[in-house]
């Protein structure tokens, strides 16, 4: 089965088109194409489907298996790998997900596409959207007490779930060890994407991200997008930012008028090949 590895800001997926392939059981193919050392490596799978609502549909799957309702980075490439495969001529395409609908507006450089602009819809901020316990909506100050110590979070969904809480400093904040404990916790029944920001000034962020799914990931779109909602209901930040993450920026905006979240970055191919177990 052939397959394309790309990643927008070092969140890596293996994209398979589903135009050409069929694949029976993508959870189980994810858990092992993702696999670093017994696979390709990746931080999951993303199918490119026909769709009957939309120009294509994508289907992501994070390397522990589950199936997730949106990614950011994600979309921007499977926006590339259309493009760039000659499926669609159009610089603005639709993309069916989980999460709804999505616009891309694609920049094309020497006939391949470089980098999108993808309208990621509105944020949900009402508790019983997302999947906490807490009745408190939008979701701001969630405490949660990990290895004794209180943080903070606020949460937001992007169609999938995130808890962001604000940190001093991200790169020595220790993310795998309070982040996976976030993750599992009861208040997400559903588990959760967990952000730690640190606030630059009123236009720049710095994150990193503790994956549902997938561990800490270089990046994560979703969870910028989420990020910059939180740091705007926080009054932490403008309602236009660049985050920062370990692989790249994106640059996140929530328009006022439409309150719709916009998310630009880049998406690059790195390599082709051939699965063969
Ligand atoms: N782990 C996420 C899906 C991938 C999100 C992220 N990679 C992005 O770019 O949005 C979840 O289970 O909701």
């Amino acid at each position: 089965m052939k397959f394309t590895k790309m990643h927008g800001c070092g969140n890596d997926y293996i994209y398979i088109n589903g135009f050409q392939v069929k694949v029976d059981n993508p959870a189980q193919l994810s858990i092992k194409m993702s696999n670093r050392h017994f696979g390709v490596g990746s931080d999951g799978i993303v199918l490119i489907l026909p769709s009957d609502v939309a120009d294509f549909r994508m289907r992501m799957f994070n390397s522990d298996g589950s199936e997730a309702e949106m990614c950011g980075n994600a979309i921007r490439c499977v926006g590339k790998y259309v493009y760039d495969n000659k499926m669609t001529d159009k610089t603005s395409i639709t993309i069916e997900t989980l999460a709804g609908i999505k616009i891309l507006d694609m920049t094309v450089v020497d006939e391949k596409v470089t980098y999108a602009k993808v309208d990621m819809g509105e944020p949900i901020l009402k508790a019983e959207d997302i999947p906490v316990i807490s009745d408190k909506s939008p979701v701001i100050g969630e405490e949660i007490d990990v290895n004794g110590k209180t943080f903070e979070f606020t949460c937001v969904s992007m169609g999938n779930p995130h808890a962001i809480a604000y940190v001093d400093d991200t790169d020595t904040f220790e993310v795998e060890k309070i982040g996976k404990l976030v993750e599992i916790d009861e208040k997400f029944p559903k588990k959760v994407n967990v952000e730690f920001a640190q606030i630059i000034d009123n236009e720049t962020i710095k994150m990193r991200v503790w994956e549902r799914g997938s561990g800490e990931t270089l990046a994560c779109g979703t969870g910028a997008c989420a990020t910059l909602v939180a740091s705007v209901l926080n009054n932490l930040t403008d309602r236009k930012a660049v985050v920062k993450l370990i692989g790249g920026d994106l640059l996140i905006e929530w328009d006022k008028e439409s309150n719709h979240i916009y998310m630009s970055g880049e998406a690059v191919t790195t390599f082709e090949g051939e699965w063969l177990l």
